[in-house]
């Protein structure tokens, strides 16, 4: 039997962490958590919302389309479709999506290249990534206002891999098998992130 509420609890527990951070400024964000996969149903946070509150209210349970199970007022993320293509092309347990300075900021710097490869760092390693000569690339797209220009986008850029997307002067959007990891994964590039700027403002 699946217990819902566990998910919840999880989600909303990230949710908490990921807020204590500042990491969803102005209701920026979004955030789901795979519930089952036959069907394929996943919680998503409803749109609009202060992800900063923790409430009933905060997340919506939604098939593989992104369409609400149950009937509902409440209007999904707006950035549904990403967690869809995540849940579609990978085998994700929870994708996370959150808008910081430093990730708008590398991801203007980087935007031409397409993509930012990170190397020499310790961290690379919560990736999985044990090697001397570890590195991980994180792909950037444009960002597009019509959703499935962006979804298009997105969906080309997700591959196995790279646990995450980076959305130019939008956000990053991350993944992993649990949310334990997903977690993990988003600290990860939000450390490599700062870490670059830093120290482009030192070379
Ligand atoms: C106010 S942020 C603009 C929308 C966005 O990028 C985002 O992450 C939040 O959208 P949602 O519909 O999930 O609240
Ligand atoms: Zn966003």
């Amino acid at each position: 039997m699946i217990l819902i509420e566990n998910y919840w609890d999880q989600l909303a527990d990230v949710k908490d962490e990921l807020a204590s951070r500042g990491w969803f400024p102005g209701t920026s964000g979004n955030l789901s958590i795979k519930v089952d996969e036959n069907p394929r149903r996943f919680l998503v946070t409803a749109s609009g919302i202060d992800k900063t509150k923790r409430t009933e209210e905060d997340f919506i349970l939604v098939d593989q389309q992104g369409q609400p199970v149950y009937q509902t007022e409440l209007r999904v993320s707006a950035e549904t479709s990403l967690h869809c293509q995540v849940y579609e092309q990978t085998d994700a347990g929870c994708c996370l999506h959150i808008h910081t300075v430093d990730n708008n900021v590398i991801s203007e710097l980087y935007a031409e290249q397409g993509y930012i490869t990170f190397r020499n760092q310790e961290l690379i390693k919560a990736f999985g990534i044990w090697d001397q000569d570890g590195e991980i690339t994180l792909p950037i797209i444009e960002n597009h206002a019509n959703m499935e220009l962006l979804t298009q986008a997105f969906a080309q850029a997700i591959s196995a891999e790279s646990y995450g997307v980076l959305i130019r002067n939008h956000g990053i959007t991350v993944w992993g098998k649990d949310a334990f990891t997903a977690k993990k994964h988003l600290e990860a590039f939000e450390f490599l992130c700062s870490y670059e700027l830093k120290l482009r403002q030192f070379a």
